[in-house]
């Protein structure tokens, strides 16, 4: 007899498996850290091919639709010189011409893409790339126009719950169809301090709706979402840059190149390593067993 529980059919994601039972479905978020350079994007691309990611992960917005206004005009210093928040967020917005070229580029190192649209249009967008899933950001739970655009791509979506409570995931949770949902569990804080991860809530999170659990991390270190992996993640996602110390908000909370090597080697040990919970005599206790038990005890 085996010691776990039931567990919910895994979520087809393209050709992978992302649930119970699967390598855990690893995904580095580019997100904006490409800062508007499809070539950085191409070596990001490449950081995570060589690090074994499964998939990498970029940010689609209408800038004028998922900018709030109250922020548009303020004045930024960048690297593109001063501009309003709005102009800026342009900047760094792949279109139609860049996807195609990322679209080819991880085809041809053979890892997954997708994103996370911030607006209803962005879905429409994405829809025709053709990713194999999409990613609801923490800040888009309660964005329920965009949330039933996604239900109606029929796509398998991963849902992220920062900043969110329990009632307003299970509003988001009921416009989707749970037979092709993950749920990530996410604190929203850059950088996360251990006090604010409360990775027992995966847990929660798992009982309650009976779907695939994973994490999104942006604490610093990989300690935190090692442990999330230990508690039954089945996908971890991460913010990778080339470099801690580049231009843009997410650099510093992300992982460098070994940072997420190191990362996914661990993880792969972990799934070996947590095993199925039946308590059996392992074939390399046999020769310390003959050593060391008395057979007439
Ligand atoms: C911000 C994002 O994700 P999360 O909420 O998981 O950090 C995102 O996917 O764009």
């Amino acid at each position: 007899m085996s010691a776990t529980t039931a567990q919910p059919a895994p979520v087809t994601i393209g050709d992978l498996k992302v649930g119970a039972d699967q390598p855990v479905y690893v995904i580095g978020e580019i997100g904006i850290n490409h800062n508007g350079d499809v070539e950085i994007a191409k070596k990001l691309i490449d950081v995570a091919v060589d690090a074994g990611c499964q998939a990498v992960k970029f940010q689609k917005r209408t800038p004028e639709i998922s900018t709030p206004k109250d922020q548009r005009d303020k004045i930024r210093q960048t690297p593109w010189g001063e501009m309003t928040y709005l102009e800026y967020k342009y900047k760094v917005e792949f279109e139609e011409p860049e996807y195609t070229e990322i679209d080819a580029y991880a085809k041809e190192k053979g890892i997954q893409w997708f994103a996370s649209p911030w607006d209803a249009p962005s879905v429409e967008f994405l829809e025709k790339m053709n990713v194999p899933t999409h990613k609801v950001a923490s800040a888009s739970v309660t964005d329920h126009e965009m949330l039933r655009a996604l239900a109606e791509t029929g796509k398998p979506i991963i849902l992220s719950t920062g900043m969110s409570t329990l009632e307003q995931i299970d509003a988001a949770v009921e416009i989707l169809d749970t037979s092709k949902l993950v749920i990530l569990h996410a604190t929203s804080t850059y950088p996360l301090p251990p006090e604010e991860a409360n990775l027992r809530t995966i847990t929660t999170l798992q009982e309650r709706y009976g779907v695939p659990v994973g994490y999104s991390g942006h604490e610093t270190g990989l300690q935190i979402s090692l442990a999330a992996v230990a508690l039954g993640a089945v996908a971890v996602e991460r913010h990778i840059t080339l470099d801690r110390a580049m231009w843009g908000s997410d650099h510093a909370s992300s992982l460098e190149p070994k940072g997420l090597e190191n990362l996914v080697r661990d993880i792969r040990i972990l799934e070996k390593a947590l095993g199925d919970g039946e308590k059996r005599v392992m074939p390399g206790e046999f020769s310390p067993m003959s050593r060391l038990r008395r057979v007439d005890a």
